[in-house]
């Protein structure tokens, strides 16, 4: 085994594609602290038990764990940094008046690769809302991400609602469907299986036209309304909805769960570029306090990879040689007007070779 190679799911990011994801990690902090949030840095790795139970309805964590030799504990790297903004809010900035509004960024490792991405560690970035989960505080932070990623030059955005507890309330409620058999149902409304949904609970059939662009879809789902049981969310939708109508493309899949494990009333999948992979997702979710105290909060988290991977990230290099002998007070004035200057330090040394695209000649930018 040669140690030259990374185990299955890591990698190395090298330039310019790790100039790039940082520029894009820069615009988007920039844009949520323009907007109210406040960076957070969580502990790269904490406690198993405090990370796995911190939201209501996650389900045990996708993590990797290991026994740590200093204080006995089993400890997981984080797989989502999600928990532990919602173990930071409900711990030590449980005294700040609501809503807090967090932004963060950092590497996070997943057990498994999924089937949407062979990558184990990505690079997080996002922003949580905690207090609140609101139509307001939704739209907050659906158009927190719609202008980082405009912010970070990411085009052609699309945002893919869904309704993450949707089965639930509608199993409970106006169509109930034996406990055993739920699981089942959210299978085959996944696989858009109409022949498999029949077979279980006809009742939630309409629920696979029910997907699309998102005013027609929203107007089918409004149609199939179950006895007023999804009037307020499906109202809340659309209110979220319009705000974004004409800058962003929508579609709605209200039976989509795919990476909503934890979201309550509300979830986004975060597409862009026309690509088929999602670069983000959020919604809503609630933190669950020490004293049992459950508290409402609304998110998103983009990876920066999936952007980056994608060519949806800036990568041009624009460099100026700079020859032997030049003055260095010419070079630092290149540095002010905005240039990367990269001085040879050899006779033999070539713009070619420092993959310059300009050249300072006469004390100007020559474009090579
Ligand atoms: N952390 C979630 C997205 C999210 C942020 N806040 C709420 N949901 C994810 O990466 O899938």
């Amino acid at each position: 085994m040669t140690t030259a190679l990374l185990p299955t799911g890591f990698r190395d990011r090298l330039p310019p594609f790790a100039d790039a994801a940082a520029r894009l990690e820069q615009a988007v902090l920039g844009t949520a602290y323009a907007h109210g949030y406040e960076r957070a840095d969580p502990a790269l790795a904490e406690f198993e038990a405090g990370l796995a139970g911190r939201l209501k309805a996650a389900r045990a964590q996708d993590a990797v764990r290991f026994v740590d030799p200093v204080s006995q504990a089993t400890l997981a790297i984080r797989p989502d940094m999600t928990a532990q903004i919602g173990r930071i809010a409900a711990t030590r900035m449980a005294h700040h008046p609501r809503p807090v509004r967090l932004s963060y960024a950092g590497p996070v490792l997943k057990l498994r690769a999924s089937q949407l991405s062979p990558n184990r560690e990505m690079r997080q970035i996002g922003c949580e809302l905690i207090g609140l989960d609101t139509v307001a505080a939704a739209r907050e932070i659906v158009e927190v991400v719609v202008a980082a990623l405009t912010a970070a030059g990411v085009a052609d955005v699309s945002i893919d609602f869904t309704l993450p507890d949707l089965i639930d309330v509608l199993a409970s409620g106006p169509f109930p469907v034996d406990a055993v058999r739920i699981d089942a149902l959210r299978d085959r409304l996944d696989a858009k299986d109409a022949g498999g949904v029949a077979a279980i609970a006809p009742a939630y059939l309409p629920l696979i036209a029910a997907a699309g662009p998102f005013f027609e879809a929203h107007d089918r789902l409004c149609a199939f309304d179950a006895g007023g049981a999804l009037t307020s969310r499906l109202e809340a939708l659309w209110q979220i909805a319009d705000g974004l109508k004409g800058r962003v493309a929508l579609t709605l899949d209200p039976t989509e769960r795919h990476g909503f494990e934890y979201q309550s009333w509300l979830g986004f999948s975060i597409f862009a570029g026309g690509l088929r992979g999602e670069i983000g997702r959020g919604g809503t979710y609630t933190i669950l306090h020490e004293d049992g105290a459950e508290e409402a909060a609304v998110g998103f988290s983009l990876y920066a990879d999936a952007i980056v991977a994608a060519g949806l990230a800036d990568t041009d290099r624009r460099r100026l040689f700079v020859p032997l002998g030049t003055d260095p007070a010419v070079t630092a004035r290149m540095r002010g007007e905005g240039w990367v200057t990269v001085a040879a330090l050899e006779a033999g040394d070539t713009p070619a070779a420092q993959l310059c695209t300009h050249v300072l000649a006469d004390g100007e930018a020559r474009a090579l």
